[in-house]
């Protein structure tokens, strides 16, 4: 289907507008929404199953994309799934990211650092996905070490463990796409407030796409030059179904 999209420039200014002065948006709040959004969306597409394998890899990047990763976790405990969390370069900007930490481990949910081994973790016949919130909008090629790493291992993995990617699929350009054949193909996309450009180069054969973060008002979106999405009830996400 078509969509409008939103480009990186505008993403960025538009998360500034919800969290300036009149609108009055905390990033907290915002990353809660985001993050609750993708375990939704992961419900939705990977229906739980109580005799089936639960664990869910999530790959947690430095910034905001890793934030949003780190919330996601936990809802998909709630929800009945058993995260893992890699979170190899943990952010200092605010004390933020070390309460969500804690309210992993709050969850008994495992939170690896730098040292431990995650790779084990990237077999598909204990995961049954894997969550790809290492970069958002803000990532600008190329990727800088560990990250090329793991990029490089979920590519090998990709054909038999789902990748759901959050906002962007990370190596991407946020506005144009794939840069190479060595990029990675998520299964799922779950793209924030609006798609941005990059999600008009994915595949609908190969990967299900989903919007989420429903925080915004129809006005606000038209000003940013799109459309409010069609969500359903109480849903914060919603698929784009090609047409
Ligand atoms: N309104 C929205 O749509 C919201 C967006 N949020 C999330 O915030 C994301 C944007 O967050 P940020 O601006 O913090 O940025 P990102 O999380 O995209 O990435 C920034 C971090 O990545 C590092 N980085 C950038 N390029 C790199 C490279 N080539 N190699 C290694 N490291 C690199 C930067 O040093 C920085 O630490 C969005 O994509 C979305 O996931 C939510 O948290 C809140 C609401
Ligand atoms: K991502």
């Amino acid at each position: 289907m078509s969509f409008k999209t939103i480009s990186s420039h505008m993403a960025a200014q538009l998360d500034k507008e919800l969290m300036g002065p009149e609108v009055g948006f905390t990033l907290e709040q915002l990353m809660e929404l985001a993050g609750l959004s993708v375990a939704q969306a992961i419900v939705k597409e990977f229906p739980y199953v109580p005799s089936r394998k639960s664990q869910v890899l999530v790959l947690a990047g430095p910034g905001n994309n890793g934030g949003d990763g780190l919330v996601c976790a936990r809802h998909l405990a709630l929800f009945g799934f058993n995260p893992v969390v890699y979170y190899p370069k943990r952010s200092s900007k605010t004390p933020f990211f070390s309460q969500l930490v804690s309210q992993l481990q709050f969850f008994k949910i495992p939170v690896l650092g730098s040292d431990d081994q995650w790779i084990k973790y990237l077999d598909e016949k204990d995961t049954l996905c894997v969550v790809d919130a290492i970069f958002g909008f803000s990532f600008r090629p190329p990727v800088r070490e560990p990250f090329g790493s793991v990029l490089k291992e979920l590519r090998k993995v990709q054909e038999r463990l789902p990748i759901v990617s959050v906002d962007i699929p990370t190596g991407w350009d946020v506005d144009e796409g794939p840069l190479d054949n060595e990029s990675i193909v998520p299964k799922v996309l779950v793209s924030l407030t609006a798609p941005k450009p990059c999600a008009s180069k994915i595949d609908s054969l190969e990967t299900q796409h989903y919007v989420g973060g429903r925080f915004i008002p129809g006005s606000f979106a038209n000003k940013y030059g799109f459309e409010p999405f069609d969500y359903d009830k109480g849903d914060q996400v919603t698929k784009l179904v090609p047409t």
